[in-house]
């Protein structure tokens, strides 16, 4: 039987997203070897963009949304965080943002928060998932 998609989140604060949506439209076909999580707002941008991607929405992120796929996180639901961070603007969920971003620590998964490190980020995972995938075939 083959492995269960793993899960990847996308994230972007407001100043972000145009950036995010950019960057999934441009790895449309990796990110569709995964399965995506996404904040509220992202995840409508996201899914308007790009048609190929399975887009699993929760509450926008100053909602609950930051909590929700912290808790993911911690459950071993999702496996992969990419979150464009808005580092110049204040924000009324901040404690939110600081306790999802710890959590991606404290269960050492991969966790880009900025574009650079995204791109190295999903060129690894692509690379793991296909590997996986010829070692089942
Ligand atoms: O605020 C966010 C992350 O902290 C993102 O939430 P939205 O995608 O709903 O805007």
């Amino acid at each position: 039987m083959p492995a269960a998609k793993k899960t990847i989140a996308l994230i972007a604060h407001d100043k972000k997203k145009a950036e995010m949506v950019t960057f999934a439209k441009r790895h449309e076909g990796a990110l569709s070897a995964f399965t995506i999580v996404a904040t509220g707002t992202t995840g409508g941008l996201l899914a308007e963009a790009c048609p190929a991607l399975t887009i699993k929405p929760v509450k926008s992120g100053p909602l609950g949304g930051d909590q929700q796929i912290g808790a993911m996180i911690a459950e071993g639901r999702v496996q992969t965080m990419i979150f464009f961070m808005d580092p110049l603007s204040p924000m009324p969920h901040d404690v939110d943002v600081k306790a999802l971003t710890r959590l991606g620590s404290v269960y050492d998964i991969p966790m880009a928060l900025n574009k650079a490190t995204a791109e190295v980020i999903l060129k690894a995972i692509t690379a793991e998932a296909a590997a996986t995938e010829k070692a089942e075939a």
